[in-house]
């Protein structure tokens, strides 16, 4: 379970570049719990998760993850809770060593590095099984170097290896959206399918409407740092792309709103 309390992040406080990226963030997340996240560019999507990730700290305000205060820890030392997969998947494997290192480290989450690992021969078989339920004949390059894969073939083992060891967090980073249409939804059915085998709780920022719909078992919408839309089980079955766009606009509306009286 993750608790926000109060989250505030400023960028370039007190400068007139002043950023305010997330304006009073309370948001609980119960166990297993799927959020799909969405929002306009700059909306704060991605500051949301590098503050639980612990990639910068907040102004204020404090995150729990099972019950445990990880405010002031660092990103390394949360990395034990919490797994991310990125837009790029370059970003989650080591592309110069093989499949079979790759998920060696990965099988390492949360425990000392020490020198380099090596590869197993206990840990050979479960690597291949784990890759054959990918679909994509892994299991059989083994020893090919990661950096040989396509995109999507490295974003299905990225999407394996954060889920190795299981973690109490899932963060995915618009994991999908460098990803051919026909790929990127062989990736969504993984994450769904891993996700509900583990009973993750995850985070999925995406700018597909229909997607945030019609996966995660909860949707939020932010808007300037704030949570303006937050809905679960049958009304966001319920939900449809336009109820999502009338929402959008209703909150750019809004803002013009203010901005004419203001200027009123
Ligand atoms: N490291 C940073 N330094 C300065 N400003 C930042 C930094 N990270 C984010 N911001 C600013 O904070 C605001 C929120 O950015 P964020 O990346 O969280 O938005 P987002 O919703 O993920 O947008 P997008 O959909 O475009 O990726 C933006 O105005 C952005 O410019």
């Amino acid at each position: 379970m993750i608790s926000l309390k109060n989250i505030k992040k400023y960028f370039h406080k007190g400068s007139v570049n002043e950023v305010f990226a997330l304006n009073d963030i309370n948001l609980e997340i119960g166990e297993g719990e799927f959020v799909t996240v969405i929002g306009s560019n700059g909306a704060g999507k991605s500051t949301l998760l590098n503050c639980i990730a612990g990639s910068f700290l907040p102004d204020s305000g404090s995150i729990t993850i099972n019950n445990c205060d990880v405010t002031a820890w660092p990103e390394y030392k949360r990395a034990k809770f919490i797994s991310r997969v990125f837009q790029d998947p370059l970003l989650g494997t080591c592309p110069s060593a093989t499949i079979q290192q790759n998920m060696a480290l990965a099988i390492r989450r949360g425990m000392s590095r020490g020198l380099a690992p090596g590869v197993k021969t206990k840990d050979k078989p479960f690597f291949r099984e784990q890759l054959k339920h990918l679909g994509l004949g892994l299991e059989d390059r083994v020893m090919d170097i990661v950096g040989l894969l396509s995109g999507g073939q490295r974003q299905a083992l990225t999407m394996l290896m954060a889920t190795m060891v299981r973690p109490e967090v899932l963060l995915l980073d618009e994991h999908i959206a460098a990803l051919d249409p026909k790929t990127a939804n062989q990736i969504l059915s993984l994450t769904r399918d891993i996700v509900a085998e583990q009973n993750l709780t995850t985070l999925m920022i995406t700018h597909n409407m229909k997607h945030a719909i019609a996966f995660g078992s909860r949707l939020i919408m932010l808007h300037q740092g704030r949570i303006i839309l937050d809905v679960r089980g049958e009304e966001k079955m319920q939900l449809t792309v336009k109820d999502l766009l009338a929402q959008f606009y209703r909150s750019q509306g809004e803002e013009l709103a203010n901005d004419s009286l203001l200027l009123g």
